[in-house]
């Protein structure tokens, strides 16, 4: 039923007005799965690797195309997604592009759960998945790769942990991206946004956590229940290997001092969860970091890691933070997505699903994040590409 009868492929535009790849997978019995790449601007050194979507497109039409058409059924991921191995030829998808494989792997599962006539989180999950959804890292504020002349650290993210629905998480997310705004306003720092739609003010760091702070605080009030917030500090952005220091617009921090400010300001603003708090290279840091903190604090490994179960096993080997970021296209398709999170599931490791800074209406991680019972999930607060994956969430909760 779910046999692979033909894939399309073609160039679409994503939210940064760059070109990506879109996939539509068609099987014997009518599904249709159609998902878009993503696209990062901070990425890991090791993701795999992204190819011009002109290449990518004719690298996958000739060498991918071929191996699923007549040969492989949706529904059995596992051989869509070896298919695109075999095809790719390399380790890390510099044949046809991980923006190809990412694709047509999340097209066929969106076909098998649509021969299934199954929500996409419940055929990648199972019948026991979708009760327990994700909470939504809400980014606010930022800089790093995002936007120019603004904060050192990338994403400040509003955590509404206290939320009672996915629904009302995400308004409090939205609240809190509005009270920046006013809070930005009354200090007259007007500005506009960054990539993913968070604010982008040219303040200092230790500004960007009194204004976040205030935000959620004031937001917290107003809807009754816990907001905390976290950071991803985007570290190996920060960091010069040669000096072996990070480099702040006040300052260099040695690694040690790296660490230790990082711990400051998870004790000074209780913060729930920090991503790359040290450079992609560093897992003895990240360790030492981990170690320091209370568990309820989540250190995620995202350059660190980049959803590859090797590098998360030396991670796991090392004690090097708690917590994996999952980007499917950091790694190029759905099976190997899954196994980093089941890897980390198994090894007490929280896997957080998280879109890219270059986006599309794509709502594939909405669903998996449901099918993996990921407790949080980040992609934005605000913006079309973004809310497409939280109004996904809310339609997931409502069953509809
Ligand atoms: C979403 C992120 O940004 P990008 O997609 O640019 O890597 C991130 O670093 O977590
Ligand atoms: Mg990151």
């Amino acid at each position: 039923m779910t046999l692979i009868t033909e894939v399309g492929l073609r160039r679409v535009l994503d939210s940064r007005g760059n070109p990506t790849v879109e996939a539509d997978v068609h099987t014997e019995s009518g599904g249709f799965g159609r998902a878009k790449a993503p696209s990062g601007a901070s990425t890991g050194e090791h993701e795999a690797i992204e190819l011009p979507v002109s290449e990518a497109i004719a690298n996958a039409r000739e060498q991918a195309v071929p191996r699923l058409v007549g040969e492989v059924y949706a529904g059995d991921q596992r051989s869509v997604d070896a298919a695109l191995h075999a095809a790719d030829g390399t380790d890390d998808f510099s044949g046809i592009g991980a923006n190809a494989a990412v694709a047509i792997s999340m097209a066929a599962a969106k076909a098998a759960a649509d021969v299934l006539g199954a929500p996409l989180f419940q055929h990648l999950g199972g019948t026991f998945r979708g009760d327990e959804l994700p909470t939504p890292l809400g980014n606010v504020l930022g800089g790093g790769e995002h936007a120019a002349d603004a904060t050192d650290i990338q994403e400040f993210l509003v955590a509404p942990v206290g939320a009672p629905s996915v629904e009302d998480a995400v308004f409090a997310n939205a609240a809190a991206h509005a009270a920046v705004a006013d809070i930005l306003e009354e200090r007259g720092h007007a500005c506009g946004k960054g990539d993913e739609g968070a604010w982008a003010p040219s303040v200092s760091d230790a500004e960007a956590f009194e204004i976040v702070e205030g935000a959620v605080d004031a937001v917290e009030e107003e809807v009754g229940f816990e907001m905390r917030f976290g950071l991803d500090v985007a570290a190996a952005e920060l960091y010069d290997g040669d000096e072996g220091v990070y480099q702040y617009i006040d300052g260099d921090r040695s690694r040690d001092e790296q660490i230790e400010y990082v711990a400051e300001l998870i004790e000074e603003y209780d913060l729930v969860y920090v991503e790359d708090p040290l450079d992609e290279e560093d897992f003895a840091g990240f360790a030492e970091l981990t170690d320091r903190i209370s568990t309820d604090t989540l250190i995620c490994g995202d350059d660190l890691f980049v959803t590859s179960v090797d590098r998360l096993e030396e991670g796991i080997e090392q004690g090097a933070a708690n917590s994996i970021l999952i980007k499917p296209n950091q790694i190029g398709t759905l099976s190997d997505t899954v196994d980093a999170i089941e890897l980390a599931t198994e090894s007490g490791y929280d896997a957080v699903v998280s879109h890219r800074s270059g986006e599309t209406e794509d709502t594939t991680i909405a669903h998996l994040a449901t099918a993996t019972s990921a407790p949080f999930i980040k992609t934005g607060a605000v913006g079309g590409e973004r809310t497409a994956k939280l109004n996904e969430l809310i339609r997931i909760e409502h069953n509809v």
